[in-house]
């Protein structure tokens, strides 16, 4: 069964479609990509699995169930994790206070019993730590445990946001371009991330993003979009040589797209 499925997807701002009779399946353990230039649709997507907006039409499910009843606060405890293309960190507080913060859905004690700080209060936070201190590890992060995001460069902060989203323990994993700003070597490691995020911690990862060699080097799946349309789907190779994409590219005005095409 599918992990997530869009289902003839529709959205529209006024008068744009944004988003136009999409439909797609991501399968359990895959990485699957959304690429496409500007304004293609892909962060309104994102936002519909995250349940911020509404379809006009269509369905979404997960794990063969429908969520457009659920709100978004919901969607984390269905083991759905995202990060945003502008990181969203609290910049006041440490890498492991961020860390903690993206247990939440994990916790089970009242306000009540931790004030009390009874046993069950101090197992339960044993086992926040240790989650957290396994995606420290695992993302290289012990360096910066103790420092606030705010004197942190952007990179790291990148990094952080992903621990953050991993620290919820997801079945998927949403990444909104999570090499962007990001140097080449960066991008390097980004894409060694998510290698083992698919084959070590068998997340299922739905990512958008604009850096085809990413791209290329990490997904078993990709779909484009163009103005808010599928245009083709397949593997990267795929669909970088799809003569629809390539025209869809050509008309954009970034360089590195034009590069792609
Ligand atoms: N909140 C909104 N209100 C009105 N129009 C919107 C809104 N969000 C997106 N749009 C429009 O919907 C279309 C799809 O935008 P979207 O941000 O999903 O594209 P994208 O593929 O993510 O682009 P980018 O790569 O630039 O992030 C665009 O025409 C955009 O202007």
């Amino acid at each position: 069964m599918s992990l997530l499925e869009l289902d003839n997807v529709t959205l529209r701002f006024g008068g744009v479609v944004a988003v136009n009779k999409v439909s797609f399946s991501v399968e359990e353990g895959e990485v699957f990509a959304l690429v496409g230039p500007n304004g293609a649709g892909k962060s309104t997507i994102f936002n519909l699995i995250s349940r911020i907006y509404d379809p006009a039409e269509g369905d979404i499910r997960f794990d063969g169930k429908s969520i457009l009843s659920r709100q978004p606060h919901e969607i984390a405890a269905l083991g759905i994790a995202r990060t945003f293309q502008n990181i969203e960190l609290f910049e006041q507080a440490t890498v492991l206070q961020n860390l903690l913060v993206g247990r939440h859905r994990h916790r089970r004690s009242s306000f009540v019993t931790e004030l009390l700080f009874t046993p069950s209060v101090r197992s339960e936070e044993r086992r926040h730590r240790e989650a957290v201190e396994k995606v420290i590890d695992f993302l290289d992060l012990q360096a910066y445990r103790e420092k606030y995001i705010a004197g942190l460069p952007y990179g790291v902060r990148k990094v952080v946001e992903m621990g953050r989203a991993l620290a919820l323990e997801p079945k998927l994993l949403l990444l909104d371009e999570p090499a962007s700003g990001l140097s080449v070597e960066e991008t390097q490691d980004v894409a060694y991330w998510v290698e083992d995020i698919k084959k070590q911690m068998g997340i299922t990862v739905l990512m958008v993003e604009h850096d085809m060699h990413l791209v290329s080097a990490v997904s078993d799946r990709v779909l484009a979009l163009a103005d808010g349309q599928m245009l083709s789907i397949g593997t990267a190779h795929e669909v970088q040589n799809d003569p629809k994409v390539i025209e869809a590219y050509i008309g954009t005005s970034d360089d590195e797209e034009r590069a792609v095409a």
